[in-house]
């Protein structure tokens, strides 16, 4: 057998930097997140569910748009907005007090 070492090192070499540069990405979304959950009543308001919807709908048809499997990019993307939701809901209560 073909030795697959320096294909696997290259993929993950690549892989790597695509790392960082969706954590910058990250970064940046969780800037805008942070920002909006002052402008939230409740934290009804900060689940959002129809937004929610929204944007698994968006990136889904742009996941099609890029070849990538939607099924794939909506688990990641709610598992994603979860994370952020906690995130959201602290900063809530920590600037409004509910
Ligand atoms: O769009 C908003 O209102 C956000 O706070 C962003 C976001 C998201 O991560 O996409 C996070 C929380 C809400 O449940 C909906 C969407």
């Amino acid at each position: 057998m073909a030795d697959t070492e320096p294909a696997l090192a290259g993929i993950r070499t690549a892989i790597d930097e695509l790392d960082a540069e969706i954590v910058g990405l990250l970064a940046r979304r969780a800037d805008l997140v942070r920002q909006a959950a002052p402008l939230k009543s409740d934290r009804q308001a900060v689940r959002a569910p129809e937004r929610v919807a929204q944007v698994v709908a968006r990136v889904r048809a742009l996941a099609g748009a890029a070849g990538a499997d939607p099924d794939l990019i909506e688990r990641i993307y709610r598992g994603m907005i979860q994370a952020f939701i906690d995130m959201e809901t602290v900063e809530h209560h920590r600037v409004s007090g509910d």
